[in-house]
């Protein structure tokens, strides 16, 4: 019998392989569906860590944003079901794990890497570009990611970037309120746990874009209490070392602005002197 697409999926409908990392609310596996051999990623969510933490609605959320996103640089949420115990979410798969591991191995990344198209292997190595068509296409959907953080990058067997977790996320009809993200990648308007929008993004762009280059992100402090302090002040300095261009230098500026209205929009950033001069390799 032809297959309806809402297929409620089972455990037995899997055959479970290596753990590819654990989260904070469960692991994720490799998988294979047995019949089409297709490879997963399997995330498993125990129902006590999300009743504890109340976050049902925001599971819901997630499944309900990421149902409706496609893009080749969002990790597709293909569908999810349930036991007793569990909840299990069939996910794309990321052969390349988490940008994390690559930025940790390589210390931080070459200007090319960081800013945009590599044509010589036409693989798209340019995870700013990337990450800016991917929350551009997310943010006309009116869905902010808001924890944007390498952990969330994931790269495909061919390098590609793909946003991963919009467990986090909103459909942002309105204002948002609610406190969420990681340190080091909150804006000064979720510090203050003020209204935010979906400027919050572009900020985090700006941090990522610095932690990519300099391989540590720009506010980082030994106390969290210190982290918040230079956020809110935009206490931001670039090392000597490594050696970073002025055109990097001035895009990261024109996003880690304290006042959300005025940082560089996704569209702009596109257009920006240090994604266009790294766009051909050989200009
Ligand atoms: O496994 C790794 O550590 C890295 N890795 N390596 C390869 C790979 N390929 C695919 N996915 C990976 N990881 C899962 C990425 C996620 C995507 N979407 C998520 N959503 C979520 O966790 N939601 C959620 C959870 C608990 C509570 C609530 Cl409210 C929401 S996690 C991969």
């Amino acid at each position: 019998a032809s297959e309806s697409p809402k297929k409620n999926w089972s455990i037995n409908d899997f055959e479970i392989g290596k753990p590819l990392g654990k989260g904070k609310f469960g692991r994720v596996y490799l998988a294979r569906e047995s019949k089409s051999k297709y490879i997963v990623a399997l995330k498993v969510i125990f129902k006590e860590q999300i009743e504890k933490y109340r976050l049902q609605h925001q599971l819901k959320r997630e499944m309900a944003i990421q149902t409706s996103l496609r893009h080749p640089h969002v990790l597709r949420l293909y569908g999810w079901f349930h036991d007793a115990e569990r909840i299990f979410l069939i996910l794309e798969y990321a052969h390349g794990g988490e940008l994390y591991g690559e930025l940790r191995r390589a210390g931080y990344l070459s200007e090319q890497q960081a800013a945009t198209l590599n044509r010589e292997i036409e693989v798209d190595f340019g995870y700013i570009a990337s990450l800016t068509h991917a929350l551009a296409y997310c943010h006309e959907k009116h869905v902010i990611h808001r924890d944007i953080k390498p952990e969330n990058l994931l790269l495909d067997h061919e390098g590609r970037l793909k946003i991963a977790d919009f467990g986090w996320s909103v459909q942002s009809t309105n204002k948002r309120h609610t406190m969420c993200g990681t340190l080091d990648y909150l804006a000064p308007e979720m510090v203050e746990n003020k209204a935010h929008d979906y400027a919050v993004d572009n900020w985090t762009l700006g941090v990522l874009c610095y932690e990519f280059l300099y391989g540590v992100p720009p506010f980082e402090a030994d106390s969290q209490a210190d982290t918040f302090r230079r956020i809110m002040k935009v206490d931001l300095t670039f090392p000597s070392t490594p050696h970073v261009s002025t055109e990097a230098k001035d895009l990261i500026l024109q996003l880690l602005v304290k006042d959300s209205a005025k940082r560089l929009p996704l569209d702009k950033i596109l257009k920006h002197p240090w994604i266009i001069m790294n766009a051909d390799p050989n200009g």
